[in-house]
């Protein structure tokens, strides 16, 4: 329920197969309103999905927008943050519950292990590191999770485009490279990530969490 200028309305509370998304995006905002406006579409459809969100943590850039719009909706939020960027002046404050971890190699494990899909919204290096090692896990067969590219205004347009040209040349297998679903709107992503079903053979056979952070840390 929601309460919009004095009256109460339902609020449409979506089915999902999802409990709690990880949500990788920039520690800027970006130049265009709408990389701002989407960081906070995603967070409220999240919120109407019922899922909780995990994230780096901290309150900047288009981080602070995703995690702020969960939380004010009354989801769980939960911030892995490795404690030299803790203070601050550094991420500023992380809303919901803060995991300190020892690295960024064990944030993107603990990261990874409490959530049950991926989604990258526009980011720089720290995204695409994130984006691309959650794909890499994909086909190993670390996991089995959805990775969904929210392409903003064709913000990964050119990513796409490096990818298709490695299945071509033979880098990226076809079927891995399904491992990636896209669209450039919210809702668009949320019904293929809903529908996804893995179609890669897996390089390695299912390995445990456990397993999988010690190939993180090695
Ligand atoms: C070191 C400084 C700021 C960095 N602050 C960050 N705080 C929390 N998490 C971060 C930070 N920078 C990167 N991350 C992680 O990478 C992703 C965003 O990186 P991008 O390069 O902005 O795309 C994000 O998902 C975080 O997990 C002081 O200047």
């Amino acid at each position: 329920m929601v309460e919009c200028e004095g009256r109460k309305e339902m609020e449409e509370v979506k089915e999902s197969r999802f409990k709690r998304i990880c949500v990788f995006c920039g520690s800027s905002p970006g130049n265009k309103s709408s990389y701002r406006d989407a960081a906070i579409e995603l967070g409220n459809e999240l919120v109407s999905r019922n899922i909780d969100l995990v994230y780096g943590g901290g309150s900047i850039g288009l981080m602070g927008l995703v995690s702020q719009a969960v939380y004010d909706g009354g989801r769980h939020v939960i911030g892995v943050i490795p404690r030299t960027l803790m203070p601050r002046e550094i991420t500023g404050e992380t809303v919901g519950e803060v995991k300190a971890v020892a690295d960024m190699h064990q944030r993107k494990a603990e990261m990874a292990k409490h959530s049950d899909a991926f989604i990258a919204l526009p980011g720089g290096y720290g995204t695409l590191e994130e984006l691309l090692e959650v794909i890499t896990w994909a086909q190993l067969g670390i996991h089995d999770k959805p990775v969904g590219l929210l392409n903003v205004d064709g913000f990964y347009n050119s990513l796409l485009s490096f990818i298709d040209k490695a299945v071509e040349e033979g880098f990226i297998s076809p079927k891995a490279r399904h491992i990636i679903v896209s669209a450039p709107s919210t809702k668009e992503l949320f019904k293929k990530m809903e529908e996804y079903s893995p179609q890669h053979e897996r390089v390695a056979s299912k390995l445990s969490w456990e397993i999988a952070s010690q190939v993180v840390t090695l």
